[in-house]
């Protein structure tokens, strides 16, 4: 079906489809309400820590950039809960097009690109630890981080000023129809380099994290030392990262491709249309749940975080790796 919205000459089959239901109406709304509520008490409790843990290792730089792109992303939640739910005025879906759903995945592409980073940096220290670079150092992961952060603007930000059609209540939660035809052109080539990155970057780690295991492996069969405890601390660290990219990432990447090709052509009935609407909203709820996920992942991968941490709540790490509360343990021995 060819959309008639201002200069825009793509076919956008979903356009005429009312995509209303309970799910999307008030089950996804509300569950955004509670993820803001877990993201921002989270993020914000990760960012003040590591407020107190000190840039030295390239890998803290990226832990770092991810907890800043987190909160970010979660103060767009609320934007997203508003809109959906039908409870702010139909201007607010204007909004979120424009502005809050950008920034959204701006953010979230940013916090993807540093876990490969941190794959990569892990990879290096541990399976290469000879191979001393410049790449390794914190002044390098300083620059790349200002890199990938300009790189995700630019791509991103075109997203908005193309986003410049003039709204109508009807077309304004399809965020397409709000694009100008060079818009629309930018939205698909933005979504096919960034569903590009995203299976890059996971395929890198599962290079990463099985070389790592293998290398930890068989550097512990050989001394036989404290095996077990080990193993199972490098199991736990690599399975965190990537159960929060399977849980996460990967359903909404695998609807990701469908559901852009029914937004910008004509091939798809309003039926299956409305289906893959609905696949991308769960999936993406699924993403959007991860800057919870993420505070979890600094606790297991980052030492410096999870002693600040401990320290900051009055708990000591016993040698045997239990927490031991440090004011109840004075209090026993007085
Ligand atoms: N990977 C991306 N990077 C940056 N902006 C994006 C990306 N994917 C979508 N956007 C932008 O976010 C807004 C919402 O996109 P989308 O979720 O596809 O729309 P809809 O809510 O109509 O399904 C649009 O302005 C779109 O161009």
């Amino acid at each position: 079906m060819e959309t008639n919205m201002s200069n825009s000459s793509v076919n956008t089959s979903g356009v005429n489809c009312t995509y209303n239901s309970i799910v999307t109406t008030h089950v996804i709304p509300l569950a955004y309400g509670f993820i803001f509520i877990g993201g921002i008490l989270l993020n914000s409790v990760a960012a003040w820590i590591f407020l107190h843990v000190p840039s030295k290792k390239s890998f803290v730089v990226y832990l770092k950039n991810i907890v800043v792109a987190d909160l970010l992303i979660s103060l767009t939640f609320p934007f997203k809960s508003l809109s959906d739910s039908e409870i702010g005025p139909w201007q607010l879906n204007v909004i979120v097009c424009r502005f809050s759903a950008v920034i959204f995945y701006l953010n979230m592409y940013v916090g993807i690109t540093f876990f490969g980073l941190i794959g990569f940096d892990r990879y290096y220290k541990i399976v290469k630890p000879l191979l001393i670079s410049f790449v390794h150092t914190v002044n390098y992961s300083k620059i790349i981080s200002v890199v990938i952060w300009a790189l995700f603007m630019f791509l991103s930000l075109p997203n908005i000023i193309l986003t410049n059609q003039s709204p109508t209540e009807k077309y304004s939660k399809n965020c397409v129809t709000l694009k100008s035809g060079l818009g629309v052109q930018w939205h698909k080539a933005s979504n096919y380099i960034c569903l590009g990155l995203f299976w890059t970057v996971f395929l890198l780690l599962i290079i990463f994290y099985s070389a790592i295991s293998r290398k930890i492996y068989s550097s512990y069969r050989k001394f036989r030392r404290n095996s077990t405890v080990t193993r199972e601390k490098i199991n736990r660290n690599i399975f965190s990262i990537m159960f929060v990219f399977v849980i996460c990432f990967v359903p909404y990447h695998l609807c990701r491709l469908p559901y852009t090709l029914s937004q910008t052509g004509s091939q798809f009935s309003c039926q299956s249309s409305k289906n893959l609407f609905y696949a991308k909203e769960f999936t993406l709820l699924l993403s959007a749940a991860n800057v919870c996920l993420d505070p979890i992942i600094y606790l297991f991968l980052c030492k410096p975080f999870r002693e600040k941490l401990y320290q900051k709540l009055h708990l000591k790490l016993t040698t045997s790796g239990e927490i031991e509360n440090s004011r109840s343990r004075r209090s026993n021995t007085t």
